[in-house]
C-alpha cells in the first residue's frame, strides 16, 4: 500500500503558557512511501519520529496536512479503520493471556462482514506464529519469554490481520545487542516475505541504515533528507546528517577554501574547483584518510585501536573540532603505524604528552570530503582539481 503524507503538520500546545508558543513537533512533512518498502525514521530524540508514525496510525490528528493509503484519504479515519498494525517499545502484551490468545485477541474484535470463525482465527493466528517463528510458544504465558521473543509475539499480534501498513516505534529499544541484531534481521525477512509497506522508528542511526529501503533523517520536526541509506551517507545534504550518520562519526575541521586549494590548518589538503574563496567546515569520514608518509594533512598520533580486520588510527590536529580524529585503515597498516607510535613513546613533548611529538600523515579521498557552509551548515558541493 502506498502511503503518501502531504504538508503533514503537528503542533502540540508549549509547555511554557506564558509564552504561548506551539511546538512544531512536525513540520510540513511530504513524502510518497512506495508500496512494500521499509521506511526507516530517523533523529534525535524529540525530532518528531514518534508524532509522525502516531499521525499515520490515527492514534494523532494532524493540525494540518492529508494522508493517503492507496490513494484514499485516510486522515479523518480512526485508527481501527485504517488497516495498520502497530508495534511499540515496550511490548504491551497481555501478561494473563497465552501467547496464541495474545495473537487471536485483533482478531476477535472484527465485526459484521470482517468477522471470522473459530477455526479461520486459529489458523491466521498459526499463520502470524510462524512467520515470526514462535510456533512451540504459542501455549506460554508473556512472562516466561525472553525480551526477543516477546517482541516477536507483539509483531505477530500486529501482522495477524495482515495490515496494509505496519508501524514500529522503535521495536527494539528493550532488546540487549545481540537480540536486536537478530530482530531486526527478523523483521526485514518477515517484511520481504509479506511485502506489508512499513515505517519503522529508531534514533539508532546502524539499525536503521541495515533494514531501510529508504531512510527519512528528521531534525526539529522538520525533514532534513530522504533517500537510501548508502546514498544519504555518501551524499549528505548538510552538516546535521553528515554527523548523525556514520559509526565512527564523521571528523570534523575548521577549514579554508582559497585559490583551488582547500587548507585544513596550514595544510593545503586537496584540489578543488567550483567553490568561491571561503571558510568552511570540512566533514571527513574515517574511511576517508589515507596513510601516506608524504600526505598533505599532518595529524599528531595519539594511539591506533585493533579492531580486526581494520584499524583505527587516532590522532589530534589544531583545526579539528571534535577531540580526536578517527581515521580507519586496513590492518595491513598495523605493525608500520604501531612501530610509529611504539617509537614515540620515549621521546615526551615539552608538556609531557608524547603522542604530540609524533607526526602522522594523511592524504583524503576526496569522495570522503564534504565541505559546508559555515552559516547555514548547508553542503557545498566541489569537485576535486586534477
Ligand atoms: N502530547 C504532546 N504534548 C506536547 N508536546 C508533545 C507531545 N508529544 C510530543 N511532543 C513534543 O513534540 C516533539 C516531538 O516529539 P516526538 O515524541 O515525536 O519525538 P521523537 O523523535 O519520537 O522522540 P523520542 O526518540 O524521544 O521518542 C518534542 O518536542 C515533544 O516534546
Amino acid at each position: 500500500m502506498e502511503v503518501v503524507l502531504r504538508n503533514l503538520t503537528k503542533k502540540f500546545p508549549g509547555r511554557d503558557r506564558k509564552k504561548r508558543e506551539d511546538v512544531i513537533a512536525v513540520n510540513d512533512f511530504n513524502f510518497v512511501i512506495p508500496d512494500g518498502k521499509l521506511i526507516g525514521l530517523l533523529g534525535p530524540s524529540g525530532c518528531g519520529k514518534s508524532t509522525t508514525l502516531n499521525l499515520i496510525s490515527g492514534l494523532l490528528k494532524p493540525t494540518s496536512g492529508r494522508i493517503f493509503f492507496g490513494g484514499d484519504d485516510v486522515t479523518d479515519l480512526p485508527p481501527e479503520n485504517r488497516g495498520i498494525g502497530l508495534v511499540f517499545q515496550n511490548y504491551a502484551l497481555y501478561p494473563h493471556l497465552t501467547v496464541k490468545q495474545n495473537i487471536l485477541f485483533p482478531l476477535q474484535n472484527l465485526k459484521g462482514k470482517d468477522k471470522l470463525s473459530k477455526r479461520e482465527m486459529l489458523e491466521k493466528a498459526n499463520e502470524a506464529a510462524r512467520l515470526v517463528q514462535i510456533e512451540e510458544l504459542m501455549e506460554s504465558k508473556p512472562a516466561e519469554l525472553s525480551g526477543g521473543q516477546q517482541q516477536r509475539v507483539a509483531i505477530a499480534r500486529a501482522l495477524v490481520k495482515m495490515p496494509m501498513v505496519l508501524l514500529l516505534d522503535e521495536p527494539l529499544s528493550n532488546l540487549d545487542a545481540r537480540l536486536r541484531l537478530q530482530t531486526r534481521e527478523e523483521i526485514r525477512r518477515i517484511q520481504r516475505k509479506t511485502g506489508i509497506t512499513t515505517i519503522f522508528v529508531t534514533h539508532d542511526q546502524e539499525e536503521a541504515m541495515s533494514i531501510s529501503d529508504m531512510i527519512v533523517v528528521m531534525k526539529d520536526g522538520i525533514v532534513q533528507q530522504i533517500g537510501k541509506p548508502q546514498e544519504v551517507y555518501d551524499s549528505p545534504v548538510n552538516l546535521f546528517v553528515a554527523r548523525f550518520l556514520g559509526t565512527p562519526p564523521i571528523n570534523l575541521f575548521e577549514g579554508r577554501a582559497k585559490d583551488n586549494q582547500l587548507y585544513i590548518g596550514e595544510d593545503a589538503v586537496l584540489r578543488v574547483k567550483g567553490i568561491a574563496d571561503q571558510e568552511v567546515f570540512v566533514g571527513i569520514r574515517p574511511e576517508g584518510f589515507i596513510l601516506q608518509e608524504n600526505g598533505p594533512l599532518c595529524c599528531a598520533l595519539g594511539g591506533v585501536e585493533v579492531m580486526g580486520r581494520d584499524i583505527s588510527v587516532v590522532s589530534q590536529n589544531k583545526a579539528s573540532l571534535s577531540q580526536s580524529i578517527r581515521a580507519i585503515v586496513g590492518a595491513e597498516h598495523l605493525e608500520k603505524i604501531g612501530k610509529t607510535y611504539a617509537a614515540g613513546y620515549g621521546e615526551k613533548g615539552p608538556d609531557g604528552d608524547r603522542a604530540m611529538e609524533t607526526p602522522v600523515r594523511f592524504a583524503l579521498n576526496p569522495h570522503k570530503v564534504f565541505l559546508f557552509d559555515k552559516e547555514t551548515e548547508e553542503r557545498i558541493i566541489f569537485e576535486e582539481y586534477v
